[in-house]
C-alpha cells in the first residue's frame, strides 16, 4: 500500500471542497507506488460559487491599466474561469493553516482561489490605521531630503513615533489559524517595515516645521519629544524594526513559511482585490490593493507580474498533464505530451507578451528612482549592516534578508523545474554547456535557489516535490538512456524525449519549443530590465518629473553610474540574467532545429 498523504484536489467540475488522499495513479503519488494508469483530470474546473465580500476595502488603486483589448488577446483562446471562487462551492479549502496541502488552486494556481482580505478588522485594525495615515504622512524615502515639504518631516517623524508606540499586539487572537488573516497581516506589518527603514533620513537634521497643523492635533497632541529630531539625525532608530511590527511579523512569518520582509507573495499573490466581485477574477476585473507611492506605475508594475500569473494557471495545468502522459509512456502518450508541450510553449509567448505590455504604465524613471528603493532589503541597508527585529533578536545580531524580486515567483521556477533548465550548472547536458564570461562553475545555492527562501512554504515544498519526481522505478523495463539529475535520477519528462529522439523527432521537437519560449521570455526580461533598471542608473534622478510628491533625494538609489548592477536580490544583474538565458538554451535538445 502507498504511503497515505493529504495533498489538496484538483477539483472536477462538481465535486465538494475537501481533501483527500492521493490514489496511487495519480503522479504526486507515484514516488511511492507507481502503478499505470492515464489520469484524465479536466483542464480547467468551472464550479459555480458566489464571491466573498469585499464591503470594507481600502484600495487606492484606479481601473485596470492594460488595455484591454490586447489583453483579451493574450488570454484567447484560454478562458480564465469567470466562476467566482469559494470554498462553498466545489473549492479547495485553503483556509486554514492546517492543510497538508502545496496550496495550488486548479484556477487560481498560485494565487488564492479567494481574493486576499484588503483590511484587518479589531485588533489588528491599528496596522491598518498606521498604513492608511503612512499614506498622509509625506513619508518620502530617506526623509525626502531637499524636496520635503515644510511640514512633511515632522509629520513622518511623528509617523515613525506612533509606530514605535503602538501597542505590541498578539496574532494568538485569530490570525495564527486563520490564513487570509495571517497574509493580510504579513503584507500589511511588511510594508510598514518598509515604510518606517526606508522613509528615515540618513544624515542629517530635517528642518523643523514652520507651524503645528491641524493633524498635529489630531493625532500627535500628547507627545513630540525634543530629543527626536536629534535622535532620527544621528541614525538612532536606522536599521531598526521597532518591537510593535517585529515581534508580529516573525511570528506571521513562522506560519506563513517566509521570512519577516517584503516578498514577491505579499507584494502580488497576496495584494489584489476585484472590482466588481460578482464577476470573479479575470484580468480586467483585478487591481492592485497596497502600493508605497500610489502610483500607475507601481500597481501596473505588480499587476504585470499578477497577470503572469493567471495565465500561468495552464501552464501548471499542461505540465500535470504532461506528467501523467510521461509516467504512462505508451505510444499515445507520446502524442499526447507533444500538444501539451507545444501548448506550453504558446502559454509561455503568452507571458512574454503580457511582461513586454509592463511599459504601457509603468514610468522606468519613476520605477528605478521612486519605486524601487522602497524594495531594498537589509542586505542592500545603506548602512550595510542588516536589519535589527527588535523584542526578537539580540541585539547585536542582524539579519541579511533580499527585497521582494519576480525573481521568486514560484511559477517561473516551475517551468525551470519541469523543462529541466539547470541554473545550479551541475547537471549533465546533451553537449558542452555554454561557456560564461565569468564562469564560477557549479554553485551551491544559486540564486534560484535562494529565492525559494523567499517563497510561501507551501508553494517553496511543491518545486522540491516537483524537483523530485522521478519514474525511474517504474521505467525499469526501458531505463532512460541519459539521466540528467546530478544524482543520476532521470528528470521525468526529459528522460522520457531523449530515449525517443530517434523515434519520434516531433517529441524533442516540441519541448524545445517550449525552452524557446521560456528562452524568449528571458529576452524580453533582460530588455525590460535593461530599460527599468540599467538605463536609468546612467541618468540622474532629477529627471524624474514624475509629480512632486514622487521627488526623490539624489542620495536614495544606488550612486548615479553603478559599474556593477545589482538586482533587488543583491545579484550581478547583467551577468545573472545572461546566466539564466544561457542555462535555458543548454537545456534544449536540439537547439539548431
Ligand atoms: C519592470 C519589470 C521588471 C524588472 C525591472 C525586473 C528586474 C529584475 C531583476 C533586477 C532581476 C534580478 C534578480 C534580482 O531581483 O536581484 C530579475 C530577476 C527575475 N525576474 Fe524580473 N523584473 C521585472 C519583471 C518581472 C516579471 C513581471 C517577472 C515574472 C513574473 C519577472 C521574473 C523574474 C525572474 C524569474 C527572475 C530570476 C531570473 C530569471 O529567471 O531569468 N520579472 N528581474
Amino acid at each position: 500500500m502507498p504511503s497515505q498523504v493529504s495533498y489538496p484536489r484538483w477539483p472536477k467540475r462538481d465535486e465538494a471542497a475537501e481533501y483527500y488522499e492521493f490514489p496511487p495513479e495519480h503522479f504526486l503519488a507515484q514516488q511511492v507506488n507507481p502503478a499505470k494508469h492515464r489520469l484524465s483530470l479536466p483542464l480547467s474546473a468551472t464550479a459555480e460559487s458566489s464571491q466573498s465580500n469585499n464591503t470594507d476595502s481600502v484600495a487606492t488603486t484606479s481601473g485596470p491599466s492594460f488595455d484591454q483589448a490586447s489583453l483579451a488577446a493574450v488570454f484567447e483562446p484560454w478562458k480564465y474561469p469567470q466562476e467566482g471562487l469559494n470554498s462553498e462551492n466545489g473549492m479547495p479549502d485553503t483556509s486554514t493553516l492546517a492543510a497538508a496541502d502545496f496550496d495550488i488552486d486548479v484556477r487560481t494556481g498560485f494565487l488564492p482561489p479567494e481574493p486576499p482580505l484588503s483590511r484587518l478588522d479589531s485588533p489588528y485594525h491599528i496596522w491598518e490605521d498606521l498604513l492608511s495615515l503612512a499614506r498622509s504622512s509625506h513619508l518620502r524615502l530617506l526623509g525626502g531630503g531637499a524636496s520635503s515639504s515644510p511640514e512633511g518631516a515632522p509629520l513622518a517623524r511623528r509617523w515613525r513615533r506612533r509606530v514605535r508606540q503602538m501597542p505590541i499586539i498578539s496574532i494568538e487572537h485569530d490570525m495564527h489559524c486563520d490564513i487570509r488573516k495571517a497574509r493580510r497581516g504579513h503584507l500589511v506589518l511588511s510594508f510598514l517595515a518598509h515604510f518606517y527603514l526606508h522613509s528615515q533620513p540618513q544624515s542629517s537634521h530635517q528642518p523643523e516645521p514652520a507651524t503645528s497643523s491641524w493633524s498635529d492635533f489630531r493625532w500627535f497632541k500628547t507627545s513630540a519629544p525634543d530629543n527626536e529630531l536629534e535622535e532620527e539625525g544621528r541614525g538612532a532608530h536606522l536599521d531598526d524594526i521597532p518591537a510593535p511590527i517585529s515581534i508580529p511579523l516573525v511570528q506571521l512569518s513562522e506560519v506563513l513559511g517566509l521570512p519577516p520582509i517584503l516578498t514577491y507573495a505579499t507584494t502580488v499573490l497576496w495584494n489584489w482585490e476585484l472590482s466588481d466581485p460578482a464577476r470573479g477574477l479575470t484580468p480586467d476585473n483585478v487591481k492592485i490593493v497596497e502600493t508605497f507611492t500610489d502610483t500607475e506605475s507601481e500597481r501596473h508594475f505588480y499587476l504585470t507580474s499578477l497577470l503572469i500569473e493567471m495565465r500561468g494557471v495552464e501552464a501548471l495545468t499542461l505540465m500535470r498533464q504532461s506528467l501523467d502522459e510521461a509516467f504512462v509512456g505508451d505510444r499515445l502518450a507520446s502524442k499526447r505530451l507533444t500538444d501539451y508541450l507545444e501548448r506550453l510553449a504558446g502559454v509561455i509567448s503568452d507571458l512574454t507578451r503580457i511582461l513586454a505590455k509592463v511599459r504601457d504604465h509603468c514610468v522606468p524613471a519613476e520605477f528605478y528612482w521612486a519605486i524601487r528603493p522602497w524594495f531594498r532589503g537589509s542586505d542592500a541597508s545603506l548602512a550595510g549592516r542588516g536589519w535589527h527585529y527588535s523584542g526578537i533578536d539580540p541585539e547585536h545580531v542582524r539579519r541579511n534578508l533580499g527585497g521582494p524580486s519576480a525573481g521568486q515567483s514560484s511559477l517561473i521556477h516551475a517551468l525551470d523545474v519541469f523543462l529541466d533548465v539547470d541554473h545550479s550548472r551541475r547537471k549533465e547536458r546533451l553537449r558542452d554547456r555554454t561557456p560564461r564570461s565569468v564562469d564560477l562553475g557549479p554553485s551551491d545555492a544559486t540564486f534560484m535557489e535562494r529565492m525559494s527562501f523567499y517563497m510561501p512554504r507551501h508553494h517553496r515544498d511543491f518545486l522540491h516535490h516537483l524537483r523530485s519526481l522521478s519514474f525511474e522505478d517504474v521505467s525499469q523495463s526501458e531505463p532512460p538512456t541519459t539521466t540528467s539529475h546530478q544524482s543520476g535520477t532521470p528528470h521525468p519528462v526529459r528522460a522520457f524525449i531523449i530515449d525517443r529522439i530517434g523515434t519520434e523527432p516531433t517529441l524533442s521537437f516540441a519541448y524545445d519549443k517550449a525552452l524557446k519560449a521560456l528562452k524568449s521570455l528571458r529576452d524580453e526580461h533582460m530588455k525590460v530590465a535593461a530599460l527599468y533598471i540599467i538605463s536609468q542608473s546612467r541618468k540622474s534622478p532629477t529627471a524624474v518629473h514624475a509629480s512632486d510628491d514622487l521627488q526623490v533625494p539624489i542620495t536614495v538609489a544606488p550612486t548615479g553610474r553603478e559599474t556593477t548592477l545589482v538586482g533587488t536580490g543583491g545579484t550581478d544583474l547583467v551577468q545573472f540574467l545572461k546566466d539564466c538565458r544561457i542555462n535555458t538554451v543548454d537545456a534544449m535538445i536540439q537547439p539548431t532545429h
